[in-house]
């Protein structure tokens, strides 16, 4: 054979390699496109022939806006963002999916989120194993038990006006720019506050957030960040490849953990693990009252053995102080860029709450202002992924079949302009009885909200969670703290992925 019919061989074959790969594409794309069960519910078409899209942008950390725009852009309430996988932005689809007699499970992409070898409350599929579980621990959450806590010497109390009092130390210096140091980074000293409450609450023992670094200069106090910070990162960071298939995901997490491996985060995360395993060692041989007051004492009395008390303690300390500290420093945040706000908030508490008689929650505005933060917070801005059961359901008017997996994210919810105007900006107002509109949209904007989720797995330390927000936003605007304040940055700039990053770590005030 001469050279020359070799290579028109060799250019026949590849034509033909080409041809067959893009028959083999092209007869599932058409398929999911014209013929696929979900093919009447509209979204862009690459989201319809492949996950690609949707696995890109949740690792890129866009996934909240990216999919917010399509529905706007294909004015649909329900969006296919995934061959098999929808997004819904219709309030009236959370009962349904997340309340309705239990809600629908939650979707192997929860397995991404498994302690290891363990599977948390948190990331359990299996609902009786959960329920086990999380009946346990729930007495920790009651309203009455965080009700003693909020008292004197009740540790969110204590946690509080020692966190009140390093914020108003970081203030003296930095006002007085000591050593050179001008900004207050209050995403760290929530985060320190935050730690410090979930442990000393449900762990019975403070991780020491706020007084780690007591021994030090204070200008050196205030650039160090706490020690748990890179390891809490770490696993916001991995959660961009949640939605990968397992196999995939256990590829790409070892992977990227050998090429970003990092000896602070592998420090701060022998820290917590040290801290865990410590609590639950104290743990063994405890009293009966003992154990019925600590998460890890009733996770071992219901069987759980101490190895995975320590990694289901560890997995608590992440889910509450991350997010916490998150709305908190976004409440904090926006005070400052609204003295306005500040100024109406501190009125309220020192014209009705002196005596402290009251729950803070029974303070209007001081909910509408802790209401406004949790719902521009994006703690948790993506969807929270259910399947649906057999059967199906309709909603607004769209029959989804079983088996697709669909969910609400707070980000598109949050920021529906029908339901909140102008969404992005921070307006306690909008949650007052006569807050211009006669309280006309609050039952839409009520219905709309999920910082917390909702239903069965919805959030389990809600409760505290809220508490530790009311006792803080009280304390810190009754110090006068953030008196005169600028924030460095002129807006929170978010990474989208399952629980969100404020980017750079900071949120910085300044005195100027
Ligand atoms: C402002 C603070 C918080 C926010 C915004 C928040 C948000 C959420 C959301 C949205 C979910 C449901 C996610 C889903 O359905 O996929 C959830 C679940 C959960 N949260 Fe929180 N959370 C906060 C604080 C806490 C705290 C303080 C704790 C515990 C100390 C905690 C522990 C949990 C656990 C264990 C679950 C899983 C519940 C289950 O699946 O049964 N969270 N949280």
């Amino acid at each position: 054979m001469s050279l020359f019919q070799n290579v028109s061989t060799l250019i026949t074959d590849v034509h033909y390699a080409i041809g067959l790969s893009f028959i083999l594409l092209a007869i599932p794309s058409l398929y999911r496109i014209y013929f696929h069960p979900l093919s009447h519910v509209p979204g862009p078409w690459f989201a319809k022939v492949s996950p690609l899209f949707l696995w890109i942008i949740c690792y890129l950390g866009i996934e909240g806006r990216v999919i917010r725009s399509y529905h706007e852009k294909c004015k649909t309430k329900v969006l296919r963002v995934a061959p098999n996988s929808l997004s819904i932005s219709d309030s009236s689809a959370i009962y349904p999916i997340y309340i309705a007699s239990g809600g629908f499970e939650k979707d192997v992409r929860y397995a991404n989120f498994n302690l290891g070898p363990f599977v948390s409350i948190f990331s359990a599929i299996d609902t009786e194993y959960r329920d086990a579980r999380a009946k346990a621990v729930a007495p920790l959450f009651s309203q009455a038990r965080l009700r003693a806590a909020c008292e004197t010497n009740g540790v969110i109390k204590e946690s509080v006006a020692e966190f009140v009092q390093k914020f108003q130390a970081y203030r003296a210096a930095a006002s007085s720019k000591e050593n050179g140091v001008v900004k207050v980074d209050m995403l760290d000293l929530a985060a320190r506050l935050s730690i410090d409450v979930v442990t000393g609450y449900l762990l019975n023992e403070r991780y020491g957030g706020l007084h780690e670094n007591d021994s030090l200069p204070i200008a050196t106090q205030i650039k160090k960040k706490l020690s748990a910070n890179a390891f809490i990162f770490a696993i916001i960071g991995f959660s961009r490849f949640s939605l990968l298939p397992k196999r995939i995901f256990s590829l790409a997490y070892s992977l990227s953990n050998r090429l970003a491996s990092n000896e602070e985060v592998d420090r701060s995360a022998a820290l917590v693990h040290q801290f865990a395993e410590g609590v639950v060692k104290r743990s063994v041989g405890m009293s009966a009252s003992e154990i019925d007051d600590s998460y890890q004492g009733r996770l071992m009395a219901f069987g759980v053995p101490p190895h995975e008390a320590v990694a289901q303690s560890e997995g608590i300390i992440f889910a509450g102080a991350d997010s916490v500290s998150v709305t908190l420093s976004t409440i904090l945040f926006h005070l400052v860029q609204k003295p306005a706000i500040h100024t109406c908030l501190l009125n309220e508490i020192v014209t009705d709450y002196q005596d402290r008689s009251k729950d803070p929650e029974t303070l209007p505005y001081l909910r509408a202002v802790v209401k406004e933060g949790l719902r521009l917070c994006m703690a948790n801005p993506t969807r929270y992924t259910r399947v649906v059961p057999d059967g199906g359901i309709t909603v607004a008017s769209v029959y989804i079949p079983p088996k697709t997996v669909v969910g609400c994210a707070a980000y598109t919810m949050h920021h529906d302009e029908e339901v909140f105007p102008r969404p992005f900006e921070f307006l306690p107002e909008r949650w007052l009885e006569d807050g211009g509109d006669e309280g006309l949209r609050k039952p839409a904007m009520q219905r709309s909200m999920l910082a917390f989720g909702a239903g069965l797995r919805g959030c389990i330390g809600k409760n505290l969670a809220q508490r530790q927000l009311y006792e803080s936003v009280v304390a810190v605007v009754e110090s006068n703290v953030l008196e005169g304040a600028r924030t460095v940055q002129e807006r929170i700039e978010i990474i989208e992925w399952f629980n969100a990053e404020i980017k750079g770590h900071k949120l910085e005030i300044e005195w100027p």
